[in-house]
């Protein structure tokens, strides 16, 4: 596995800038999560370290070689995108093998067989090996496409939303899974997810990208933390974070024009009234949706609450976020 460097890189499609300078360092061994919404410019680093593109400007480095004129198969990448492209005139087992039959690695005919096995029986697949990759589901080739990616040991691991199309109860199996190979392999993966609790689960790191800027980067605990902006604040947290007139509870910092509040953040029995307008009991938790000084608010209580819609509450910050007009965290 490899350490991989991105120094500077910027990359522009005709008058569309996807990248603007971006630089970060993804640790031998460490799991980069990108979050952004869509166009900030994640699937494009991607495409950048996997060299089926190249930056305009900058330098991308691979276990301290710089790869440019590589080609990505130099570069040792194994990439998962969100559609999968595998090979519809093989079957299952060929399509897996295909990676480790590449001349270039010379694996023997034992371990091919060996590996591929492992690897089905991790991604639930085995019982669909001898099916021609036409005769899947959605869900089943996607996880035919991570096959392929796993049964080699590359430098670097990218994945662009790959568990987007499983549903939820095979997304939340391969989650574990795949971090446990992460782990165990002590593999390197930039990875590319909208699903809030991927990025808080699997990620060592999160590299938050806004129009082409990485804005932050830190652990996820960081990220949720200690954001540096309202637009860093909102890309982790489910129910998302309130953002709300820095005075609506009472005096703010003077150049605060927002006070940020997490769900959790909002201790209930104290402090002022607000309106239960809707309850969620979602099981695990349950989601309080309030009124207060006709702001809408959301947060979180235990799953046996006795409040009914119609209710008042009283309520009080716990550890406010402010941000000035620009949304930058004072
Ligand atoms: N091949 C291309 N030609 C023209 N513009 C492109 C191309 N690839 C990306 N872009 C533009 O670059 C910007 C960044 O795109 P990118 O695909 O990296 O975003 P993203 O964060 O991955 O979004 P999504 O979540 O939708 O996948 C967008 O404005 C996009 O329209």
């Amino acid at each position: 596995m490899a350490e991989v460097i991105l120094h500077n890189v910027t990359k522009s499609y005709g008058p569309q800038t996807a990248l603007s300078g971006v630089s970060m360092t993804i640790a031998d061994g460490a799991f980069v999560v990108l979050l952004g919404p869509t166009g900030a410019g994640k699937t494009t680093t991607l495409r950048m370290v996997s060299g089926l593109d190249t930056p305009d400007q900058g330098d991308i480095s691979i276990n301290g070689q710089s790869t440019k004129g590589l080609t990505p198969a130099q570069r040792n990448v194994a990439m998962v995108f969100q559609q999968y492209s595998l090979y519809p005139h093989l079957t299952v087992r060929e399509n897996m093998e295909f990676p480790l039959k590449s001349p270039l690695l010379r694996t023997p005919r034992a371990e091919i067989t060996r590996k591929v096995a492992e690897v089905a029986e991790i991604l639930q697949i085995s019982h669909k090996l001898d099916n021609k990759a036409t005769a899947l589901s959605g869900g089943e080739m996607q996880r035919v496409s991570i096959g392929r990616a796993l049964v080699r040991n590359p430098a670097v691991y990218l994945m662009d939303e790959p568990l987007s199309s499983l549903d939820a109860k095979l997304r939340a199996d391969l989650r574990v899974e795949l971090k446990n190979i992460q782990s165990n392999l002590g593999a390197t993966f930039l990875y590319v997810t909208h699903d809030q609790i991927e990025a808080m689960t699997m990620a060592t790191h999160v590299g938050v990208l806004d129009h082409g800027k990485l804005v932050q980067f830190g652990t996820p605990r960081e990220i949720y933390e200690q954001p540096v902006s309202i637009y860093a604040a909102g890309r982790l947290g489910q129910p998302h974070i309130n953002i709300l007139p820095a005075d609506l509870f009472g005096p703010a910092p003077s150049n605060a024009t927002h006070i940020g509040l997490r769900p959790e953040h909002i201790q209930q029995g104290e402090g002022q009234d607000a309106l239960v307008k809707r309850i969620e009991h979602l099981g695990d938790q349950t989601r309080l949706h309030l009124s207060f000084k006709n702001h809408d608010l959301t947060t979180v209580t235990d799953a046996h609450t006795a409040l009914r819609a119609g209710d008042i509450l009283r309520i009080q910050p716990q550890r406010p976020f402010y941000f000035d007009a620009n949304g930058t965290r004072i």
